[in-house]
């Protein structure tokens, strides 16, 4: 085993699936920003979701959101639904584990708010349900995907927003999904705030 070789590996196809990520992603992502942007400025709020690493992806948005990214400025309304062990353990409990997003969902989202919902695979059952009580609410859906964007890329409308990494492995697929958190936050920051850095 060359492990040598494989560890370089790894910054290899990561830089590769950077770059298929640049050229298919740049557009939606700056959409992605004016959408999250004009809401937040409308006393909209930001609801993300995701399962193990993609619930870490989730709630570090949602830090950058409420706390601050690079710069100091006012805090934006956002609440991650994988972060409460309370509400997690007893909606998994009583409901099941598939509903422990769109219950929260039900609870907490109103028409103008914005769902990040975050699947390397597009196939989580839970983050499915919570994109169609989102519909049901009339937010708007922001994806982060992968792979060929499984079901979430067949139920998302003309109206959301999908960012589908080309890539099929997951680990690859979440590198970027963090590029793309870190590129929101320093979107909205620079339609705060003025120029970047
Ligand atoms: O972080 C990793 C793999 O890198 C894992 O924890 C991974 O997030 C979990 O297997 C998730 O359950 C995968 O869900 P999804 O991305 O397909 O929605
Ligand atoms: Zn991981």
């Amino acid at each position: 085993m060359d492990l040598t070789a494989l560890m370089n590996s790894h910054f290899n196809d990561s830089v590769l699936a950077m770059q298929r990520s640049a050229e298919a992603l740049t557009e939606p992502l700056a959409a992605a920003v004016e959408l999250l942007f004009a809401t937040l400025a409308n006393n909209g709020k930001i609801l993300a979701c995701g399962n193990g690493g993609s619930a870490a992806d989730a709630q570090h948005f949602i830090a950058e959101l409420v706390g601050r990214f690079e710069r100091d400025r006012l805090p934006l309304a956002g609440i991650a639904l994988n972060t409460d062990t309370s509400i997690l353990t007893a909606v998994g409990n009583d409901y099941g584990f598939d509903q422990i997003f769109e219950r929260q969902i039900s609870a907490l989202g109103q028409t103008g708010d914005i769902l990040v919902a975050i699947s390397t695979s597009g196939n989580s059952q839970n983050v499915i349900n919570a994109i169609r009580v989102a519909h049901e609410r009339d937010m708007v859906v922001i994806a982060l995907t992968g792979k060929d964007g499984g079901q979430i890329g067949q139920l998302l409308t003309d109206t959301d927003i999908h960012l589908c990494v080309p890539d099929d492995r997951t680990m690859r697929i979440q590198e970027v999904h963090i590029v793309l958190l870190h590129a929101l936050c320093d979107g909205i920051d620079a339609l705060l705030l003025g120029e970047p850095l």
